[in-house]
């Protein structure tokens, strides 16, 4: 008689482990949130002598022959690698592989609920630059795409770029051009809720790592009147002597106005708080900010600025947390572009294809503008669909389309 198998969900839990009754977020974990699923049926000898050997050898032989055929009779093209390396998870930051697992985890079964695109969270033991993009190099073969997610400044600049250089599959670090791409689409319709261009506004961004960096190059690629970047230390300004080379570039990128010192002295009169850094910003500096602000407080878990401080100044409120209207946050982005650049098996994800994405979430919002909807809610079933067509027509307008 076959053994039992035993689901290892129900065996019971480490000594010790957070007592579940008290916090339903333990109790929806237990388990992790995913798991692998089978898509044709293996029930017998007739299944298994297809699925499995002799018929898969048939498959083999012909994609060793053909290796493009790779696409069609596995399930690369529909798969992501969700990759990490712990060191900035949300804003708890550096915590090490196993304890961003359950971001990554919640990465992957976003993808699949928004964009029907399958993802295998893949959380490593190094941080080492080299040894994360000879990783990847390495597992590439099984997969459509490579979705960075929460790899910290700057090397995660470096790990994008030596990726995309080495692989033919679209390599895109979440963190930066998720959160630029939603920040973009949010900007828009509050700047046009409040009748203005994005040409009249200067922007203040608090964080000069992924997100920051990635979202001051963005705005300033769409339009943005000024923006201006700041790290623990203040303004990232071309005075300073302690800038990194990524720090140097946006200093020379951004801030027309000159600006240095602190944060809350730049926010005097801005007009768009953009918050990716996990600090906080006194109430006196949001007080500070010109008429008809708006506060994107994006860090989580917790926003540089709390929501209810925020709405006594700011004529639009947001945040990066699925609790509060506008949520900010980079959901609305990946499911969508990995679906539309994997529908058309691209190359890479181009700027082209990034503006087109932004242009279709800010669309979605339409005549439903408001200033606690200047952005969809992810559970807008609108919004994958229409990311995924804008990203692949404009794949094949830039070129890298592959069919
Ligand atoms: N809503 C969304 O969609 C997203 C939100 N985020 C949030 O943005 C934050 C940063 O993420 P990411 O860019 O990936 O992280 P990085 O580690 O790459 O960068 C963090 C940046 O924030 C600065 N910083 C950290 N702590 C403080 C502090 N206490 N006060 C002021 N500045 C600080 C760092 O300064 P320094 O350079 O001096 O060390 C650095 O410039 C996280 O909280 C994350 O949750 C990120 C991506 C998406
Ligand atoms: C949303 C996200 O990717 C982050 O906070 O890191
Ligand atoms: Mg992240």
């Amino acid at each position: 008689m076959a053994a039992e198998i035993v689901n290892p969900r129900s065996e019971s839990g480490t000594e010790g482990a957070p007592e579940e009754p008290f916090d339903p977020a333990f109790a929806l974990h237990r388990g992790g949130k995913m798991a692998i699923q089978a898509t044709v049926p293996v029930r017998n000898k007739d299944d298994l002598s297809l699925a499995y050997t002799p018929g898969v050898a048939k498959v083999c032989t012909a994609i060793a022959e053909r290796p493009e055929l790779v696409h069609d009779y596995t399930w690369k093209s529909q798969v992501v690698a969700v990759v990490t390396d712990g060191t900035a998870v949300l804003g708890l930051g550096d915590i090490g592989p196993e304890a961003s697992l359950p971001v990554m985890e919640g990465k992957a079964i976003l993808f699949k609920q928004f964009g029907g695109v399958d993802a295998v969270p893949i959380a490593l033991a190094t941080t080492d630059t080299d040894e994360i993009v000879d990783t990847v190099v390495r597992l590439a073969p099984s997969f459509g795409g490579v979705n960075l997610e929460d790899i910290s400044a700057p090397r995660c600049f470096e790990i994008e770029r030596k990726l995309q250089e080495r692989l033919d599959i679209p390599v895109f670090h979440d963190d930066q051009h998720g959160t630029a791409i939603v920040t973009l689409a949010a900007l828009r319709n509050a700047a046009k809720l409040t009748g203005r261009t994005l040409g009249d506004l200067r922007a203040v961004i608090s964080g000069a790592g992924a997100a920051g960096v990635a979202i001051a190059k963005f705005l300033l690629e769409a339009g943005i009147g000024d923006v201006c970047v700041a790290d623990r230390k203040g303004v990232v300004s071309s005075d300073r002597e302690d800038l990194t080379d990524v720090k140097r570039e946006i200093a020379g990128l951004t801030n027309k106005a000159g600006l240095s010192g602190s944060l809350e002295t730049a926010l005097a009169g801005a007009d768009v708080f953009i918050g990716v850094s996990g600090g906080t910003v006194p109430e006196a500096a949001v007080a500070s900010m010109a008429e008809d602000a708006f506060v994107f407080a994006m860090a989580n878990p917790n926003p540089e600025v709390h929501p209810d401080v925020a709405h006594k100044y700011a004529a639009v409120v947001a945040t990066g947390r699925s609790d509060y209207p506008n949520q900010i946050n980079n959901v609305l982005a990946f499911p969508g572009i990995f679906a539309g650049a994997l529908q058309v098996r691209a190359s890479r994800i181009t700027e082209g294809m990034k503006i087109a994405a932004a242009d279709a979430i800010a669309g979605v919002v339409g005549d439903a503008l408001a200033a606690d909807c200047v952005i969809p809610s992810p559970f807008d079933d609108r919004v994958a669909p229409a990311v995924a067509a804008a990203v692949a027509a404009a794949a094949r307008a830039e070129g890298v389309a592959r069919r």
